[in-house]
């Protein structure tokens, strides 16, 4: 029946209409146009209450966005510090945006660049993901360094633009992610938000850019999940993650290659296996490990069934930092412009481990020795919560193409990892938890 109600309203006046001479039909056709006619001024307002007010881009509420709030960024004082820090000082040299310049591995790599006179500007949202003040001590130290780390998120797609506009960057180092394997399962939407939304809101802008950088960034050893086939070799399944985090890092994984193969961008991964060192990240167990070592507090073990190992590749930062520079050093130009692809460009992943795995009982047992305390142990079954059992880098790819060579054992690393943090816990930095 509601086939035959015309189509505009005009037609309602038309002394032929078959339906005038049907009372009862007409009133039930007037009270449908006038029905129509209010809803159309309902659906109106209700446009014009979400489109037109101030309201309709409020601050994210959702704790894994709290970190887009408005900073203070912009103006020339700012610009000027930004083409500063961005500036490259030597031959040769590249100038990169290093995104989670604040973080473990973004502090060692910015140093890094910025000592061998390249141009260095840090991005870091220096969110509360673990005790903040770390974060602004690796900040004042970059800052010694000449690097300036802007306050913001990978998210802002205004601020990457504006970077952009002021700094025409060769190369991005994308660190900033949401880390962690466990922590998956408290705050899932924060690794999508980071390691997904926030991984194509810089390659948009980076496929925008005018040069395009070449893009090296952090994958994970997690994306192997549950393979079982030892050494992890790059070319082994990726496609059965044990955690969120590392669902989200393989999706990062193809994501990048879209852009890749639409754009033309220039695309690295990195798949980092279990870094430690000076500066580390109190959210993993080395770190807190050594924290409740030190208060007298029993720490888990985690041991598979029938009491299996559980083992990882821990590499050290250092040789992680020298694998980073290796990987920009190398990169090809992306081949696009304006948005467009012009040729195939570069798409690269690997290893980077220290293809040498160790049992955390054992790591536990180097910490005892180097703390000259005991640790109190409870070894219990690994739980439901992501961890896979063990962790292996075969890293033949990386040393062939990008001359990669690990040299430093756990029990040296740890030593250096220890040194750091009893100086820096006893200046007066208070050690979170
Ligand atoms: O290699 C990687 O790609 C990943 O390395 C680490 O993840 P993970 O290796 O799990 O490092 P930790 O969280 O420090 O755990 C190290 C080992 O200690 C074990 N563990 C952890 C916590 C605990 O209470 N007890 C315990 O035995 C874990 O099962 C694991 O075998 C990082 O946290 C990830 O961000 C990174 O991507």
């Amino acid at each position: 029946m509601l086939k035959h109600i015309p189509s505009t309203p005009g037609k309602f006046k038309m002394e032929k209409s078959p339906y005038i001479l049907n009372k009862s039909r007409w009133h039930w056709h007037s009270s449908i146009m006038k029905l129509t006619f209010w809803s159309f001024i309902f659906l109106g307002l209700i446009f014009i209450f979400f489109f037109r007010s101030p309201s309709s881009n409020p601050i994210p509420q959702d704790p894994s966005r709290r970190s887009l709030r408005t900073h203070n960024w912009g103006g020339p004082a700012w610009e000027k510090r930004v083409r500063s820090s961005a500036r490259i000082r030597s031959r040769n040299g590249i100038s990169v945006l290093v995104t989670g310049a604040a973080g473990f591995v973004g502090t060692h790599v910015s140093t890094a660049l910025k000592r061998r006179g390249d141009g260095v500007l840090g991005l870091d949202n220096f969110n509360d993901y673990y005790d903040p003040s770390l974060k602004r001590a690796r900040q004042a130290l970059l800052d010694r360094t000449g690097v300036f780390v802007v306050e913001g998120d990978i998210n802002d797609s205004t601020l990457l633009k504006k970077l952009f506009e002021v700094v025409p960057f060769t190369h991005v180092m994308h660190l900033a992610a949401q880390a962690g394997v466990r922590y998956a399962m408290e705050n899932p939407s924060s690794y999508v938000h980071s390691n997904i939304a926030g991984l194509v809101s810089l390659l948009e802008a980076c496929k925008s850019a005018n040069p395009q950088p070449a893009i090296v960034w952090a994958s994970s050893s997690s994306v192997y999940g549950l393979n079982s086939k030892v050494p992890f070799s790059e070319k082994d399944r990726t496609d059965q993650p044990a955690s969120l985090y590392a669902a989200t890092k393989k999706a990062g994984e193809e994501i990048a290659h879209t852009y890749n193969h639409i754009y033309g961008l220039s695309l690295t991964a990195l798949r980092f296996f279990t870094v430690y060192g000076p500066w580390g990240r109190p959210d993993m167990a080395y770190f807190f490990f050594t924290r409740d070592i030190l208060k007298g507090k029993t720490i888990s073990i985690f041991e598979a069934a029938n009491h299996g190992t559980v083992a990882r590749d821990f590499t050290y930062i250092d040789d992680i930092a020298k694998g980073c520079l290796a990987a920009l050093d190398t990169a090809e130009k992306s081949t696009g412009s304006g948005g467009k692809k012009k040729g195939p460009a570069q798409f690269r992943v690997y290893n980077l481990g220290n293809t040498s795995p160790v049992p955390v009982s054992d790591l536990v047992s180097i910490l005892e020795r180097l703390l000259k305390v005991d640790a109190k142990r409870n070894v219990m079954k690994l739980p439901q919560n992501g961890d896979v059992r063990f962790t292996h880098a075969n890293i033949s790819l990386a040393q062939r193409e990008l001359g990669y060579k690990p040299s430093t054992d756990l029990q040296t690393g740890m030593k250096k990892f220890v040194r750091w943090y009893l100086s820096y816990y006893s200046g007066g930095n208070k050690a979170a938890g």
